[in-house]
């Protein structure tokens, strides 16, 4: 058991996941209550006292909600960049200075044998990262609330094993629905949510080298369905001559109401 993760909780109503190595178990955003996240850690048989330190991805609160009262209670280290703590300080209320870390975009550290990188993307927070994670020579990379992947993220994310990629929204869906003009063009903006078709184009370049299973996440209960994100990707990518077999690629599915099973990558 070198890597594994369970995605908690992912969409607007909440996200959080947990990955864990031989020797260190962190978490990786606080968007559902403490009490909540206490639950979902005991559905996967696991605690809050199993954890070592808590990684923020930004201070939306889909992804901060519990932070604060989770890390108190806990008392977990939290690593965020300098400008997401600056952000995030208001919500996340009164951390102990000795558990206020700050870990730079692009940088990597070590937690006994889990390295943890951070990388930017772009997304309307005032410093958004995504992180990948690294033991026993395996490789998960997180990927959500990305407006578009660049080339520089393309490049952080190859070699992955395993990834979570924000699929948020069919399209038109979305400009059919009833979210107002404005919410739909951050939406779909440079600074929004990944569709299920430009996760599909980012598939596509994606699909070379080691990646066995895509979980699907953050998607829209507004504007989307896991069976119509799991087509759509499929669609873009056999329509660029990717076809596979079951046993070499899955696409998976992540809930926003109910924890993923464990992964084990390795
Ligand atoms: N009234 C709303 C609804 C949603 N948002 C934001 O839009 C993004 C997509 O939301 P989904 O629930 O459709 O995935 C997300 O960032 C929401 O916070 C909003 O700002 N106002």
């Amino acid at each position: 058991m070198g890597l594994r993760f369970t995605v908690l909780g992912s969409g607007s109503t909440g996200n959080a996941t947990v990955v864990s190595s031989d020797a260190a178990t962190v978490l990786i955003d606080v968007g559902l209550s403490g009490k909540k996240i206490d639950e979902l850690l005991k559905e996967r048989e696991i605690s809050g006292e199993d954890l070592d330190a808590i990684f923020v991805t930004h201070e939306h609160s889909d992804h901060i909600k519990g932070l604060g009262a989770f890390a108190r209670k806990h008392r977990l280290p939290v690593y965020a960049n300098e400008r997401t703590w600056g952000a995030m300080a208001r919500i996340v209320g009164d951390i102990p200075e000795p558990n206020r870390k700050v870990l730079p975009t692009d940088s990597v550290m070590e937690i006994a044998d889990l390295r943890i990188e951070s990388y930017g993307i772009s997304h309307d927070a005032v410093e958004p990262v995504g992180y990948c994670f690294q033991a026993d020579g395996a490789k998960l990379s997180l990927a959500t609330d990305l407006g578009y992947v660049s080339d520089k993220v393309m490049k952080q994310l190859q070699n992955s094993d395993v990834m979570v990629l924000e699929s948020n929204h069919d399209v038109d869906m979305l400009r059919m629905g009833r979210y107002p003009w404005n919410i739909k063009r951050r939406i779909l903006g440079d600074t929004g949510h990944l569709s299920n078709e430009a996760a599909g184009d980012a598939l596509c370049r994606l699909l070379t080298g080691s990646l066995r299973r895509v979980y699907l996440a953050h998607l829209s209960q507004e504007h989307n369905l896991m069976d119509l994100a799991k087509l759509t990707v499929n669609t873009v990518l056999e329509s660029n001559g990717f076809f596979y077999h079951k046993h070499e690629f899955a696409l998976c599915d992540t809930y926003h109401d109910r924890p993923t099973p464990w992964d084990i990558i390795k």
